[in-house]
C-alpha cells in the first residue's frame, strides 16, 4: 500500500465497514475510481533549477474566494457517516484551516448550521425537476452566505455503487436526514437526479441567483466550451470521484483538452485522486487553477473530527509549497505542462 493510501486504511479501522464501503467506493468495477489516482503515479516531474523560487506563494482567486493555497473541498455527501459531529466538524476543521468547503446537497447538516462555523463555504446543487423547490434551496445557500453554486452535472442517472449493493445499504441510518432537501414546508424530499436535465438549466440557475455558477463533471473538451458559452464562472474536470459512468477516463487524463478547450476565459479546477502536495503540483502545472479534494477530508474527519480535516489540508498545502520549491516554483502560475512527463 502506498503511503497516500495510510489514511483511508487507518479510517476503514475506525468505521462501520458498510459506512467505510459507502464513502470509499465507486461505480462498477472501480477502474475509473482507482484510474484518478493511477494517472497521478503515472506522472514524473522534470524540475527547474537555479530560479531562486523563495517562499512559495499559493494565494489563489476563485469565484467569491481568495485563498492561501489551490486547495477546494470538494462536495461529499453524509458526513455523519464518518463523524457524529459531521458538517459541523468538516466546517470547523476547514475554518480553521482558511479553506473552503463545497457543501454537499446531501449533506446531513442544514448549510445554515455549516455556516456557522464561519469556514467559506460554496453550495454543491443537483437541480432538481420541482424548480420552485430547487431555486428555495439556492435562496437558503445564497442567505447562509455560500459564495458560488457548483451546478453537479454528472449524474442523469446515479452509478451503481456495486459495494452499496453488496451490503443492501440503500438508506442513511435512523436519525441523520439530508437537511437540504428540508422544503419550506418543512417536508424533506427525496433527491432525484434528473435525465432530463440539459444546458437550459445553467440559463435558468442563472436566472435565479446571483452568485457565480460553477459546472461540476464535466470530461469533453467540447462540453467546457459549451460550459463557457453558457457564461459558467469555472468549469470542474471530475468523474465524480470514480462514482458515476465507471471507465470514464482519468480526470488528469482529461484536463489538458479541459484547459485548451476553456482558454483561460473561467477557472478550471480538477478533483478525483489528488492524494498529495505532488498530485496536486502536477494537476496545476497541467493547467488546473486548483484542486478539489474529496475522500482525505473524509478520512481525516473520520479519524480526527475538525482536528483531522484541518490536519488533510494545511498538510496538502504545505507539501504542495515544499514541492513546488523543489520545482523552482514561486507562484502556481509557475507551474506549466513541461514541467510534467511520462517517462
Ligand atoms: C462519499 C462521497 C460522496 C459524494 N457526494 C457528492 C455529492 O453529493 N455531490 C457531488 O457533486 N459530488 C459528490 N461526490 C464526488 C466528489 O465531489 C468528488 O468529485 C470526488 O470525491 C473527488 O474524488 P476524490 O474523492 O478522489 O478526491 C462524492 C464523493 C464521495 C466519495
Ligand atoms: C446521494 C448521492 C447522489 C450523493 C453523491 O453524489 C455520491 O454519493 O456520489
Amino acid at each position: 500500500m502506498t503511503p497516500s493510501r495510510e489514511p483511508e486504511r487507518r479510517a476503514r479501522d475506525v468505521l462501520d465497514p458498510v459506512h467505510f464501503d459507502a464513502l470509499a467506493g465507486g461505480a462498477g468495477s472501480e477502474r475509473t475510481l482507482t484510474g484518478n489516482e493511477d494517472a497521478f503515479v503515472r506522472r514524473r516531474l522534470r524540475p527547474r533549477v537555479l530560479r531562486g523560487p523563495g517562499t512559495p506563494d499559493l494565494s489563489t482567486h476563485l469565484p467569491g474566494a481568495r485563498l492561501a493555497a489551490p486547495v477546494v473541498v470538494a462536495p461529499t455527501a453524509f458526513h455523519r457517516l464518518a463523524h457524529r459531529a459531521g458538517e459541523v466538524a468538516t466546517g470547523e476543521g476547514v475554518a480553521a484551516a482558511h479553506g473552503l468547503l463545497t457543501v454537499s446537497m446531501m449533506a446531513t447538516t442544514a448549510v445554515e448550521d455549516i455556516a456557522e462555523t464561519g469556514a467559506a463555504l460554496w453550495f454543491q446543487l443537483y437541480v432538481q425537476p420541482d424548480r420552485a423547490f430547487t431555486a428555495d434551496v439556492v435562496a437558503r445557500a445564497e442567505a447562509a452566505g455560500c459564495r458560488a453554486i457548483v451546478l453537479t452535472v454528472d449524474s442523469p442517472v446515479r452509478g451503481r455503487h456495486v459495494r452499496d449493493e453488496r451490503h443492501r445499504f440503500t438508506d442513511l441510518p435512523a436519525g441523520l436526514v439530508c437537511e437540504n432537501m428540508r422544503g419550506r414546508d418543512g417536508r424533506l424530499r427525496d433527491l432525484v437526479v434528473d435525465p432530463d436535465l440539459g444546458w437550459d438549466a445553467v440559463a435558468w440557475l442563472r436566472g435565479t441567483t446571483s452568485l457565480p455558477v460553477l459546472v461540476k463533471g464535466v470530461l469533453h473538451p467540447a462540453d467546457a466550451r459549451l460550459a463557457v458559452e453558457h457564461g459558467v464562472d469555472g468549469v470542474v474536470v471530475s468523474n465524480h470521484g470514480g462514482r458515476q459512468l465507471d471507465g470514464a477516463l482519468a480526470t488528469l487524463d482529461a484536463l489538458p483538452a479541459v484547459v485548451d478547450a476553456v482558454a483561460g476565459r473561467v477557472p478550471v479546477l480538477l478533483d478525483g485522486g489528488v492524494r498529495s502536495g505532488v498530485d496536486a503540483l502536477v494537476a496545476l502545472a497541467l493547467g488546473a487553477d486548483a484542486v478539489m479534494v474529496g475522500r482525505p477530508v473524509l478520512w481525516g474527519l473520520a479519524l480526527s473530527g475538525a482536528d483531522g480535516v484541518r490536519a488533510v489540508l494545511d498538510d496538502l498545502a504545505d507539501a504542495l509549497a515544499h514541492a513546488m520549491a523543489l520545482a523552482g516554483a514561486h507562484r502556481p502560475a509557475d507551474l506549466t505542462p513541461d514541467l510534467v512527463v511520462v517517462p
